[in-house]
């Protein structure tokens, strides 16, 4: 199989409210397909839709060769996915939420021990097989529901911002368990937030107001999207400048990051008279990620006012 998803002008409209508008994408095998974009921009809904969830308003896919207006339940038996709002029983161990899971997923019974073992051990949760859920951090938490995502063995995985909420240590073990999962050869679509999960992505799709605004491997979004010349500049002030260096005529765009402002010069010529006018040294940087979706989002709200 060439691509594990497609989808051709995939829209979802909610009354007269379009959430996803004509959406077109495909996933490779085995990759991870990161799914990016700002609060509310239909990433949910395209995960639901192509989870056999949700049906299409219009527009139409395909999920591992099947149909998804037409053969969303053959759909939904081949998928593992972990939404937002995973269920977990709290009143049962670890390997009794497993042992349910099987039981949901109709693993026979002999092989439900192997399963829930390789999935303990998959979601590192071994030794604590016995734990009440109730009493486990969210990082565990995470890391059960992933194992019960993938104890049917799905050959694809949707994940809808699993680490969201995690501590940066657990959220760089859950993405080391993802990456481990798809080294395997299962596809994964995951939405995220976060830009080094982003950065580990073999493509990024970028929506915005349920439209797909960008499309590629994180270097080429890096290389390809800003046309300019980006700098960072230190300056203690820099909340009350921002709208100053904004109306230089050669700047693009400016924005905060943590202490430092990311502003993107028509070229490197500039840079001195940008100097002069910060009274700072800005230094020339290549573009982050954060910088590409920020510069993404920024034009397409230009282009809707
Ligand atoms: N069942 C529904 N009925 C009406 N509107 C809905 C429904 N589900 C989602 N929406 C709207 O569709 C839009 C897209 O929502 P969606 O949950 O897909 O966004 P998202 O990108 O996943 O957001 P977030 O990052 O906050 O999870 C939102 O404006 C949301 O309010």
């Amino acid at each position: 199989m060439e691509y594990v998803v497609t989808t051709h002008e995939l829209t979802k409209k909610f009354g007269s409210f379009t959430a996803v508008n004509n959406l077109s994408i495909k996933i490779k095998p085995g990759e991870i397909y990161g799914f990016l974009g700002p609060n509310g921009s239909g990433k949910t809904t395209t995960i639901r839709m192509l989870c056999g969830l949700l049906e299409p308003t219009t527009g139409s896919g395909t999920v591992l060769g099947y149909d998804l207006a037409r053969e969303s339940e053959k759909i939904k038996r081949r998928i593992g996915y972990m939404s937002q709002k995973f269920s977990l029983y709290e009143d049962l161990t670890i390997y009794e939420n497993l042992d349910f899971y099987a039981g949901m997923y109709s693993i026979p019974h002999k092989e439900r021990k192997q399963r829930i073992s390789e999935m303990v051990a998959m979601s590192l949760l071994e030794g604590r097989e016995d734990e009440l859920v109730a009493n486990l951090s969210g990082g565990y938490k995470q890391r059960l529901a992933l194992g019960c995502a993938i104890l049917s063995r799905p050959a694809i995985l949707f994940l809808d911002e699993p680490t969201s909420g995690l501590s940066p240590t657990s959220r760089r073990m859950f993405f080391q368990i993802i990456q481990r999962i798809a080294a395997e050869g299962v596809t994964v679509m995951v939405t995220t937030h976060f830009m080094d999960e982003a950065e580990r992505c073999y493509n990024i799709a970028f929506i915005s107001e349920g439209t797909l605004i960008a499309n590629d491997t994180p270097e080429n979004l890096k290389h390809n999207v800003i046309e300019g010349c980006m700098v960072e500049v230190d300056l203690p002030d820099a909340m009350q400048r921002i709208s100053a260096i904004e109306n230089l005529p050669y700047v693009r765009e400016c924005s905060i990051h943590g202490p430092l402002l990311h502003v993107l010069l028509e070229s490197q010529a500039q840079l001195e008279d940008f100097n002069q006018f910060t009274g700072a040294t800005a230094s020339v940087i290549e573009p982050s990620l954060e910088d590409v979706f920020v510069s993404l989002a920024k034009q397409k709200r230009r282009e809707v006012s």
